[in-house]
């Protein structure tokens, strides 16, 4: 069996991932991310980049293949112990916000510190200078459906960068903003994670947001290929009766 590199903070080999109802999404996928690296995973719609963060991440169970992390087998843990792992040192961006809509948005942001035993100031204290760092201080004590789509995703990485965890997943996290807002949140994103040593695994089909990572794996139908014609990302759409979102940056 071959060994993870010393210097690898996540290490995947020949990883295969079917779906319950048999869709094969990952066949043979092996790669390396070193610490502190922004790795873009690119490849269209459907390529398998999202299967592959999840299996990284230890969201779904690894059945065939290997992932390490710091050289410690994610693929034979069980599920309180991945859990464990994800909730102390991994990050999770999804590319629609979720919320807790009971929660203000500092509260919303301080609930990952909160769940690795920060004390309640201290975890107001970090969310509230992640919320500024996002451009989104001012609305610290607003509920998630005071604000607009794009204002819930900044809120979203505020909440993923606050406890700094040692690994961050970002699955296509500037999706739901406009062109001008993203090349701002991202990096914003990229320089937080530089200076605080934070891994990022990024998956995209956006060249642009691709562009910004240390380098890029790019996948095809589930397989690792050299190069993928990432086209260029469409807008989004806002919600019927909202005004065109622009957060002033
Ligand atoms: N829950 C699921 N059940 C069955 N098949 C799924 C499921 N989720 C994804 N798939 C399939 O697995 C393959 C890989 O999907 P995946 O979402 O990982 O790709 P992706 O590159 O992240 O795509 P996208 O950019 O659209 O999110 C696709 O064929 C997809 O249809």
């Amino acid at each position: 069996m071959e060994a993870p590199p010393d210097n690898d903070v996540l290490w995947a080999h020949t990883l295969h991932f079917q779906y319950d109802d048999g869709t094969p999404a990952l066949c043979g996928v092996s790669l390396g991310v070193r610490e502190g690296e922004i790795l873009a995973i690119g490849g269209p719609r459907g390529s398998g980049k999202t299967t592959l963060l999840r299996c990284l991440s230890g969201l779904v169970p690894v059945r065939r293949g290997e992932v390490w992390f710091n050289s410690v087998p994610v693929h034979s843990m069980g599920p309180l112990t991945r859990e464990r792992l994800r909730r102390d040192r991994f990050g999770w961006i999804d590319p629609a916000p979720s919320l807790v809509p009971e929660l203000n948005v500092w509260e919303n942001t301080a609930l990952p510190l909160m769940l690795r035993g920060t004390s309640r100031r201290r975890a107001k204290t970090a969310a509230l200078e992640w919320l500024e760092r996002l451009d989104i201080g001012d609305s610290a004590r607003k509920r998630p459906h005071q604000l607009v789509q794009a204002e819930r995703q900044r809120v979203c990485i505020a909440r993923a960068l606050a406890p700094a965890p040692s690994v961050l997943f970002a699955d296509e996290p500037t999706a739901p903003l406009h062109r001008a807002d993203r090349a701002q949140v991202l990096r914003t994103l990229t320089t937080a994670a530089r200076s605080h040593r934070i891994t990022v695994v990024l998956a995209t089909h956006d060249a642009e947001t691709a562009a910004l990572a240390d380098r890029t794996v790019s996948l095809l139908d589930g397989r690792r290929v050299q190069t993928v014609h990432l086209p260029p990302v469409a807008e989004p759409r806002e919600p019927e009766g909202r005004a065109a979102c622009s957060l002033s940056v």
